[in-house]
């Protein structure tokens, strides 16, 4: 379970407060007004965003003040991470190893990870040679191979059109399905919330709220997000 114990972030005169709890396997969508903090609050359980107040803790273990890396947690933001001048398996392979020393089952694992998110023999590309599409299973596949149990994705899919976004988020929900990762991601998009997450976080007002049934929360929507939803 990931626990957030009466946290408080805070960032010049920007202030979050979030207690909640979010259960293991739980696919949840975190969604709010622009600026209401919702890439802050994925900042604070990654790692990056320090927290002002409260703990932090995944399976019983606290990991407020731990670095991003020590953390079992793995990140996907929008511009996907990718590096230019690294073919799609060395990018990939970085999840695993930053020396890109590789022995030979790490290798298979690269490979599989890349066959896993259909990218099966385009390992030698470049980003620059591969479609938009294609550049987001690179950076899946990353996150496949890391194989850790707490996945937070910030919008990683927008700039792709809406067939290809529905497309890969249905393989994010199939992936952590598969694995039992717990999943947290941001979005603008009702849709997605509807599509793949059971539960949605409401980052409203300086509060973060929830986890509250998506569909309950959309058919019934609380002030803060009827003002958002339009
Ligand atoms: N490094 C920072 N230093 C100070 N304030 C920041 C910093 N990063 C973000 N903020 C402020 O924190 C607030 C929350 O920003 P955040 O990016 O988390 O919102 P968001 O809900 O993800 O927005 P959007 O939907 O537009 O991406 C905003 O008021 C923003 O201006």
């Amino acid at each position: 379970m990931l626990r957030l114990e009466d946290v408080t972030i805070l960032q010049d005169d920007f202030s979050l407060r979030a207690g909640l709890e979010v259960a293991r396997g739980a696919r949840v969508a975190v969604i709010g007004p622009s600026g209401a903090g919702k890439s802050t609050l994925l900042g604070a359980v990654a790692g990056f965003v320090p927290v002002a107040q409260g703990r932090i803790l995944w399976a019983g273990a606290e990991m407020t003040g731990q670095s991003p890396a020590m953390r079992p947690i793995s990140v996907l933001f929008q511009d996907n991470n990718l590096f230019p001048h690294l073919s799609a398996f060395d990018n990939v392979a970085l999840g695993l190893r930053p020396s890109l020393r590789l022995g030979v089952a790490e290798r298979a694992q690269v490979a599989a990870a890349l066959a896993r998110v259909g990218l099966e023999g385009l390992g030698t590309r470049r980003p620059a040679q591969l479609s938009g599409g294609q550049q987001s299973r690179v950076a899946l596949a990353r996150v496949v191979l890391q194989g850790k149990p707490l996945v937070l994705l910030d919008e990683p899919f927008s700039a792709l059109g809406p067939a290809l976004k529905v497309e890969m988020l249905h393989l994010v929900a199939e992936i952590c399905r598969e694995t039992g990762a717990t999943l947290l991601m941001v979005t603008h998009d009702i849709a997605d919330a509807r599509a793949i997450a059971d539960q949605t976080i409401l980052v409203a007002d300086g509060v973060a709220e929830g986890p509250f049934e998506t569909a309950q929360l959309l058919a019934n929507p609380p002030e803060a997000l009827r003002a958002y939803l339009g």
